[in-house]
């Protein structure tokens, strides 16, 4: 039975990169705090694309981790994805639903706009995406989203997902405004020590746990 887009937790993105195995193994460590992987490496193309998306979602599987393909209906479907992540370059979310039937998850990106998302979810999205919440070093360019959109969205039912510049740090300020999963790469890949900034970010989920340094 396909499994159901996870209502809270870490949503880990892949970071970029030219080394299949090297992309693998350092996701893998990471794997035990996500509720969720998206494969995005914007660097990989053709065979390699498909065959790193078919490791990781192998990957996922044994770990019981919601596997993601970004942008590509077509990877997704090849792969067995459990859903796929479409922005606004990635073509029409009707569409997208009529390829994979009921069962797969459709993420939207919906930037710094609520109505973006209204449309999003009546088209047939599981989740909505909004972002960048903090100023972010992997998508420098990416139009800034307010906090307030969380709230705003919240009566639209689907998970509300918080993007773009997301640290241990201020993971607990996204979650208070409303995020109910927290997408990552650079919180996560780009510290010293992923696999202690990954259970960080997670734990920012329970507020039973203390704030670690
Ligand atoms: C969870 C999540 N949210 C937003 C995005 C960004 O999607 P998009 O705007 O299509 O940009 P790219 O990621 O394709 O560069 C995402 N991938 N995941
Ligand atoms: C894909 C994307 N869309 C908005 S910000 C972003 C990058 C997220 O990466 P990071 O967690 O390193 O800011
Ligand atoms: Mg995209």
């Amino acid at each position: 039975m396909t499994p159901k887009f996870p209502r809270r937790g870490l949503y880990l993105i892949t970071p970029d990169s030219d080394d299949s195995d090297a992309l693998v193994a350092r996701v893998e460590d990471e794997l035990p705090f996500a509720a969720c992987l998206q494969y995005r490496n914007k660097r990989a193309h053709g065979e390699r694309r498909e065959s790193e998306a078919r490791r990781l979602r192998a990957l996922c599987e044994a770990a019981g981790v919601f596997f993601i393909v970004n942008d590509d209906v077509a990877l997704a479907v090849r792969v067995g994805a459990d859903g796929v992540h479409l922005g606004e370059d990635d073509g029409d979310i009707a569409a997208a639903r009529a390829v994979l039937g009921p069962d797969v998850a459709i993420g939207a990106s919906c930037y710094d706009d609520a109505s973006l998302a209204r449309t999003a979810v009546a088209a047939g999205a599981d989740y909505v995406a909004f972002g960048a919440l903090f100023p972010s070093s992997t998508k420098p360019a990416a139009r800034r989203a307010s906090p307030a959109l969380f709230a705003e969205a919240a009566s639209l039912g689907v998970p509300r997902v918080a993007i773009g510049g997301i640290t241990p740090d201020n993971a607990r300020q996204a979650v208070a405004a409303g995020a109910d999963l927290l997408a990552v790469i650079g919180g996560v890949f780009d510290t010293p020590d992923p696999v202690a900034a990954a259970r960080r970010i997670a734990s920012a989920f329970d507020p039973t746990s203390p704030e670690s340094p």
